[in-house]
């Protein structure tokens, strides 16, 4: 057993309807198969994580779930319900909100003008920005959040990376999102940053989202993840509870897992100590 210390929780151990569920998805870009056969649950209260590395599949899976590509096999269902997304306002529509690693946040606008950006809320006959309840309000959410920002007025872009991914989750869960889909929301923090970001990703699970969570960083998931899927060459190469891996064998598994193994057999009696030398040629 791992002795990582880890925020994952009990919260998510009882297994309940999935709000998202892939089934045997394919995804072709003409000649290209990017995702084959791939079976999928997001669940409430669940953080599903997603690794693989470049090239697996995994933002082609990101841009089915959130409306911007469609499938060309299997099915997708949303609350039971088979969805084949047209755009992203559709998903959005459908409460699956994603947060991109490039943040669609404006860096030179404050903090909470960035928390209502497209969501503006309005006061009198003639739609006039509702400045101090935008205000108001953002600073609740994110005080909710736990997301320490003493000033609201400051450029989003004057945030560290990590409180900027916080602010944009805490905006998606005040939006109603059932769904967050965060594309590697750690991939260019540092370890103190990325333990920040981290708690709100648990912090959202704890609300009752679904959280799915994509990372090539085994350490990062299995610090948080309920429920592990490694993709490889657009497959599924592993799907597994949390109760069913250490993180020694998710790393494993991310590392190459089974082709390592054989590499290695194919490489027995390599001496790597051995310097070649010109008389031995
Ligand atoms: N628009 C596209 N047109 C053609 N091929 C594509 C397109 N998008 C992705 N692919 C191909 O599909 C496969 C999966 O790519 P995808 O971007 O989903 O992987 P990824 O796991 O997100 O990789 P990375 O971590 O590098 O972003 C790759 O072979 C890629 O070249």
């Amino acid at each position: 057993m791992s002795t990582t210390k880890s925020f994952a929780g009990e919260a998510s151990a009882s297994p309940t309807t999935p709000i998202v569920h892939l089934e045997d998805v394919g995804k072709s870009y003409g000649n290209i198969q990017a995702l084959r056969g791939v079976s999928l649950s997001v669940r409430q209260g669940e953080i599903t994580c997603v690794l693989g590395d470049n090239g697996a599949g995994k933002s082609t899976l990101i841009k089915i779930i959130a409306g911007l590509h469609d499938y060309t096999s299997g099915t997708m269902s949303v609350n039971g319900e088979e969805r084949h997304f047209s755009s992203p306002r559709e998903a959005l529509d459908s409460g699956i909100a994603t947060v991109y690693q490039d943040l669609a946040l404006a860096p030179l606008m404050s903090v909470w003008r960035n928390f209502f950006l497209g969501n503006e809320l309005t006061k009198g006959p003639f739609g006039v920005l509702d400045s101090a309840r935008m205000k108001r309000v953002a600073q609740e959410e994110l005080t909710k959040m736990g997301i320490s920002v003493p000033n609201l007025e400051q450029p989003v872009g004057k945030l560290s990376g990590g409180q900027r991914q916080c602010v944009a989750i805490a905006r998606a869960i005040h939006f109603g999102a059932k769904v967050l889909i965060l594309d590697e929301p750690t991939a260019a923090l540092g370890v103190n940053q990325s333990g920040v970001v981290l708690k709100y990703v648990v912090k959202a699970r704890d609300a009752g989202i679904g959280v799915v969570f994509i990372t090539h960083n085994p350490h990062h998931a299995y610090l948080v993840g309920n429920h592990f899927v490694i993709l490889k060459l657009g497959r599924v190469a592993l799907d597994t509870h949390r109760s069913d891996i250490t993180l020694e064998q998710l790393t494993t598994e991310m590392a190459g897992g089974s082709e390592l193994e054989a590499l290695s057999h194919e490489l027995r009696g390599f001496d790597p100590e051995r310097v070649v030398t010109p008389q031995d040629k």
